[in-house]
């Protein structure tokens, strides 16, 4: 059996914004606002980089460049559903998957389950998801974004 792990980064700045706030394919309301050309889903962004990466099929500049109006506004669940139809168009199955949120806001600990269950079933396999603050230190302690890492293990 093959076995490649693959990791993914994402960081978007918070827009100024208040307002339905897209993380973890989920709707957070009275939120402050990623910036992005999508909908700036940092765990779901982190979560497609790593997919691809495991794949060796590059990563999310590479797959839906940087300004393409196709995906202008595009949600989380559009771009991993495009990852993963790459991934497993490349034979690749998904064994499991991690994604950690850094950031002081939003607490994610009461809809953890429920992000967890959500990215399980677009994923198709097991995506653990967990979160934590840098103790204010840093431009992600300051409030001025957030940052989501991931890992994805892959079979064949
Ligand atoms: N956005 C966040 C960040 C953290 N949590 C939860 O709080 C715990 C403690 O975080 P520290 O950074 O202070 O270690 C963390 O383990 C998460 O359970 C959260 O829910 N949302
Ligand atoms: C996802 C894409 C799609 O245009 O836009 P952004 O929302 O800006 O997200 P980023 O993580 O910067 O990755 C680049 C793009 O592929």
């Amino acid at each position: 059996m093959d076995i490649r792990i693959g990791q993914g980064v994402d960081v978007h700045a918070f827009s100024g914004e208040i307002g339905t706030l897209k993380l973890a394919c989920l709707e957070w309301s009275d939120s402050p606002l990623l910036a992005g050309h999508s909908d700036g889903d940092v765990v779901a962004h982190a979560l497609c980089d790593a997919l691809l990466s495991a794949a060796g099929l590059g990563d999310l500049g590479s797959v839906f460049g940087v300004d393409d109006p196709r995906w202008a506004g595009a949600s989380g669940k559009t771009l991993l559903h495009e990852a993963l139809r790459l991934v497993r168009g490349a034979r690749w199955n998904v064994a499991n998957a991690t994604v950690q949120l850094i950031g002081q806001k939003p607490r994610i600990a009461v809809r953890r389950l429920e992000a967890e269950t959500t990215l399980s079933e677009i994923v198709g396999a097991p995506v653990s998801f967990s979160a934590t603050t840098t103790d204010h230190l840093g431009f992600l302690g300051r409030g001025e974004g957030l940052a989501g890492l991931s890992t994805a293990l892959l079979t064949r």
